[in-house]
C-alpha cells in the first residue's frame, strides 16, 4: 500500500486533477490520496489556504469579505466545471463554506483555525467526487472520523502518538481513501492546523499509520534540486538523500518538502519519494535511512532569510556558571525560540527568527541581558540569511569548510558566522540577506558546477 500526497500546485486547476487521476488509476497500490486545497495556477496568483485566512480575518473584523469569498468558491467551481462535475458537489462546498462563516467566533484562533483548514477539507470531498466521476470507488474521509488527534498549538499542531493505532484502520476501507491534509482535532473535537505547507505533515503520519511501503509525494517539479531552482537554473537534480540530510535542507529552506514531515516516515522506516505531476515517469528523489554517498562531500545547499543574532560579549564567560542559561532565560520569559547558539570563549550569538522581535521586545531584551549578566556589550544584527550546506559526505572529507569559506571570500562575500554540528552532516554560514543568493551561487559553484544564472 502507498500513501500519496499532492500538493496544492498539483490540484490548482482541472487540468492539473485530471493528471492526479491518471497517476492514482496507474497503480493499484496507491490507496491513500492526501489533498492540499487548490495552490497557485500562476506565479504571483493567491493560493485558496491564502485567500481563506484574508477571509476569516475579514469577518473577525466585521468587514465585507463577499469577493473573498466569491474568489474562493470561484476555485472550486472552476475545477468542476473542467471536469464536467455535478453541481452538487460544489453547492455542498459553498454551503459548508458560508456556515463556517457565519458561525461562532467567540473564539478567533479556533474560528480561523477551522476555516483555514476547510480548503483541504472542501478539496477533498471535490477530489473525491472527481475521482469517482471517473471510474474510481473513492472516498472523502474526515481526519475526525479516522481518529487524527494533534496537539492543541493552532498553527503548529504536533500528532499525539495515540493516533497511529487508529489510522492503522485506513487499511481495511474498501477503495481508495481521500484524506485532507494539513490538520487534524484536539482531544476536544476542534480543528488545529500544522504549520504551513503541512500537508506533506499529514501525508507521513498516514504512511506511518498504514505501514505503507511507501510515502509518495507528489509536486511540480522532477526532483529535489541542489539547490533552489529559483536561484540557481536547473541545478543538479537529487536522486537520493537520507532523512537526515533532507530533514536539515528542509529546515535550511528548500520548501520542496516540509521539515517535519520526515519524523513519522523515519520511524517507520518508510522511504518517501517526492515526485512530480507533471511528469510522474521521472524517478524523482528518494529519501531513505542510508544512501551509498558517491556524490561527494556535500548533497545539497538550503538557503533561508529573517534571521538576527544577538551576540553577548562577556570578558571571561566560560568561566561564569549558568552564563548561557541565563540569556536562554530571558528568551523564554519574552517567549522567543532559537535556532542557533554558536559561541567563543569570551561571547555567545543566539540566532533567532526575525520575526519574534519587535523593536520594542529587542530593547527590552537587550537591557534585561546587560542588566542581568553584567555583559561587556550586546548587540543585534538584523537581515541575516543562514546558508547550509549539507551532506553525509562530509564527515569522512576534509577541506569542505575550507572549500566553502574559500569560494564565498572569492566572491568578496562576508561570513557573519559559521557553525558546524557535531553530527558532521551539515555547516552553516551567515551572511547579509542582500547577498544571499550571490553566496549560494558561489557555493554551488564550487561543489557542483557552472553556474547559470
Ligand atoms: N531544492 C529545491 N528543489 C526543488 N524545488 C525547490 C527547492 N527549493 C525550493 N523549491 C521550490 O519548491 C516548490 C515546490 O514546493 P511547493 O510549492 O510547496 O509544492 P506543492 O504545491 O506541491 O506543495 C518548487 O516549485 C520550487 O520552486
Ligand atoms: N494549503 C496549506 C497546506 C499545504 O500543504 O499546502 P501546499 O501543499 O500547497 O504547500 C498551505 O498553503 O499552507
Amino acid at each position: 500500500m502507498k500513501v500519496v500526497k499532492f500538493g496544492g500546485s498539483s490540484l490548482a486547476s482541472g487540468a492539473q486533477v485530471e493528471k492526479v487521476y491518471h497517476i492514482i488509476a496507474a497503480d493499484p497500490e496507491r490507496k491513500i490520496v492526501v489533498v492540499s486545497a487548490p495552490g497557485k495556477r500562476y506565479s504571483d496568483d493567491i493560493k485558496v489556504t491564502d485567500l481563506l485566512i484574508g477571509c476569516a480575518e475579514k469577518y473577525l473584523k466585521g468587514q465585507d469579505a463577499h469577493q473573498l469569498v466569491e474568489a474562493i468558491l470561484s476555485r472550486y467551481e472552476s475545477i468542476a466545471q473542467e471536469l464536467h462535475l455535478s453541481n452538487e458537489v460544489i453547492r455542498k462546498i459553498s454551503d459548508d463554506l458560508l456556515t463556517l462563516l457565519s458561525g461562532d467566533k467567540s473564539n478567533p484562533a479556533s474560528f480561523i483555525e477551522a476555516v483555514k483548514a476547510s480548503g483541504e477539507d472542501n478539496n477533498a470531498k471535490l477530489i473525491a467526487a472527481a475521482l469517482k466521476h471517473k471510474g474510481l470507488d473513492a472516498h472523502y474521509v474526515s481526519p475526525k472520523e479516522a481518529g487524527l488527534l494533534v496537539s492543541n498549538d493552532p498553527g503548529n499542531a504536533r500528532v499525539l502518538s495515540q493516533s497511529y493505532e487508529r489510522l492503522y484502520e485506513l487499511r481495511n476501507r474498501p477503495g481508495i481513501t481521500v484524506f485532507p491534509g494539513f490538520f487534524g482535532y484536539n482531544t476536544n473535537g476542534d480543528v488545529v492546523t500544522f504549520s504551513r505547507s503541512g500537508s506533506d505533515i499529514t501525508g507521513s503520519i498516514l504512511a506511518n499509520g498504514v505501514k505503507a511501503e511507501l510515502y509518495e509525494n507528489f509536486t511540480d517539479v522532477d526532483a529535489v534540486h541542489a539547490v533552489n531552482p529559483n536561484i540557481v537554473h536547473h541545478p543538479k537534480e537529487i536522486r537520493e538523500l537520507t532523512y537526515r540530510e533532507m530533514r536539515e535542507l528542509s529546515y535550511g529552506g528548500f520548501s520542496v518538502f516540509h521539515d517535519e514531515a520526515l519524523i513519522p516516515a523515519f520511524r517507520a522506516g518508510i522511504p518517501v519519494n517526492v515526485k512530480n505531476t507533471n511528469n510522474p515517469e521521472a524517478p524523482g528523489t528518494r529519501i531513505v535511512s542510508a544512501r551509498k554517498n558517491t556524490d561527494g562531500p556535500v548533497v545539497g545547499i538550503a538557503s533561508d532569510d529573517k534571521f538576527c543574532s544577538i551576540y553577548v560579549g562577556k570578558y571571561l564567560m566560560n568561566r561564569e556558571i549558568g552564563f548561557g542559561r541565563k540569556i536562554l532565560l530571558i528568551l523564554e520569559e519574552f517567549g522567543l525560540s532559537f535556532e542557533h547558539i554558536p559561541s567563543g570563549i569570551d561571547d555567545m550569538t543566539v540566532i533567532v527568527r526575525q520575526n519574534q522581535m519587535e523593536e520594542k521586545v529587542e530593547k527590552k531584551i537587550m537591557q534585561r541581558i546587560m542588566a542581568d549578566l553584567d555583559a561587556d556589550e550586546v548587540r543585534v544584527e538584523h537581515d541575516l540569511a543562514l546558508i547550509m550546506l549539507v551532506g553525509e559526505g562530509m564527515r569522512q572529507k576534509v577541506g569542505t569548510m575550507a572549500r566553502a569559506s574559500r569560494a564565498l571570500a572569492d566572491a568578496k562575500i562576508n561570513i557573519e558566522m559559521i557553525n558546524q554540528g557535531s553530527s558532521e552532516t551539515s555547516m552553516m554560514f551567515s551572511v547579509k540577506e542582500a547577498v544571499e543568493r550571490k553566496a549560494v551561487q558561489a557555493l554551488y559553484h564550487e561543489f557542483f558546477a557552472e553556474v547559470r544564472v
